[in-house]
């Protein structure tokens, strides 16, 4: 008599093969059309994240099935359609392009190492990914979020979902997390450049404002690092920028429901900013690394258009790192370091490879 095993089966061929080295780059997830009813899927599955909305379960359920499912797909629908591009949504195209450039880099240097991107909410997946890298042999895996700053909302989440995989796997690879990185000088440098090259082209503004992505204040009085890493990445950009106390402020965006979140929030200071004579401000979204629905409609369209109706004369958005050279480095330096002492030459173990081929064959094993 035989019991389904909790396992997948997976193939018994890489028994004995040398180790092989790959860098998920795990980003938050977006929708897979700009409609209301692939808005649905995504919210579904975002907002029923615990890490996300601490609400107690059978509460969040009703609010969020009973009330925000039923008015935001709609409402969300139609900002992502103003921001969509042919090949999509910004986020999914930044953040393959930059496991595409990831693998270049790292690969210029002698390292044979796979890259590949998953998303945490949508497609592709986490898991589908694990499985994808381990089916092409990888025995090693670094998880490195797009985000700079831990949170418990989006970092802790990407953990959540390679745990849940590795729950259900027979064989699981080598694995290695990276937290953050939002004191990174490659990072910080990456930000200071893409800020000093739209001050060539455009001249300065009279401040700058730093938006970060906000988060309930609650989780900060819990104990999450958060925003106490917002803002030395903010100290480190201005320094690194020259800029005094000032000439810079720190803000953050997007909030979302009743609860009382960090602040400043962005737009009501955009907002104080421009009443108190403000004529110019640049706004760049350092916690950010893709360029996004909260960048690219919130920032560069609605907080424009809030600042520019309380009496500002002029609105200039920083894009986000993207396809930055400088950033693909910061990056894979990253990544490097987080895979100190793992070799990444592949040396083909002939034998041992034939050897484990053999011994599952005898055994009639999956191949
Ligand atoms: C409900 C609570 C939310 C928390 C907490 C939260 C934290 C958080 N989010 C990001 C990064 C992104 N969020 C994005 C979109 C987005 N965020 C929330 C809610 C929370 N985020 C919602 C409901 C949405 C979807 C859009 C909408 O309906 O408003 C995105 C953009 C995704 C895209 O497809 O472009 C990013 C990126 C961080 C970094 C963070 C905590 C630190
Ligand atoms: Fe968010
Ligand atoms: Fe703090």
């Amino acid at each position: 008599m035989t019991f389904a095993s909790p396992f997948a089966p997976e193939p018994a061929h890489t028994h004995g093969q040398a180790p092989r080295t790959a860098v998920l780059l795990c980003n938050l997830g977006t929708p897979e059309a700009p409609t209301p009813a692939a808005l649905r899927v995504y919210l579904a599955e975002f907002l029923s994240d615990h890490r996300v909305v601490e609400i107690p379960k059978p509460i969040w359920w009703l609010i969020l099935h009973g009330i925000i499912l039923r008015t935001r797909p709609k409402k969300s629908a139609a900002k992502y359609a103003s921001i969509w591009r042919t090949e999509g949504s910004p986020l999914k195209v930044w953040t393959a392009k930059q496991a595409t450039l990831l693998r270049g880099w790292l690969g210029e240097r002698g390292h044979h190492v796979t890259v590949r991107y998953a998303m945490r909410y949508g497609q592709p997946s986490i898991a589908s990914e694990l499985d994808a890298l381990k089916a092409e042999g990888v025995t090693r895996v670094l998880i490195l979020p797009a985000y700079p700053q831990y949170s418990g909302t989006t970092t802790a989440s990407v953990f959540d979902a390679v745990y849940a995989w590795a729950q259900k796997t027979r064989t699981i690879p080598e694995l290695r997390f990276v937290n953050h990185y939002h004191d990174d000088a490659g990072y910080i440098n990456a930000l200071a450049r893409r800020i000093k090259a739209h001050w060539q082209d455009h001249g300065r503004p009279d401040q700058l404002v730093m938006s970060f992505h906000g988060v309930p204040e609650r989780t900060l009085q819990l104990g999450d690092p958060y925003h106490c890493e917002c803002r030395k990445t903010g100290r480190l950009l201005a320094e690194r920028l020259g800029l005094r106390a000032d000439q810079y402020t720190l803000t953050f965006q997007s909030r979302f429901g009743k609860a009382k979140w960090l602040q400043p929030y962005t737009e009501p200071t955009l907002v104080a900013l421009a009443r108190a004579g403000t004529k110019r401000v640049d706004v760049v979204c350092p916690g950010f690394t893709s360029d996004c629905l909260e960048t690219l409609e919130e920032i560069n369209q609605e907080a424009r258009k809030a600042f520019l109706l309380a009496g500002g004369q002029t609105f200039h958005y920083i894009p986000c790192l993207n396809d930055q050279p400088e950033w693909i480095g910061a990056l894979s330096n990253v990544a490097q370091q987080h895979m100190a002492g793992w070799p990444t030459e592949i040396v083909p173990d002939v034998q041992g490879l034939a050897d484990s081929r053999a011994a599952a064959q005898a055994l009639g094993a999956r191949q």
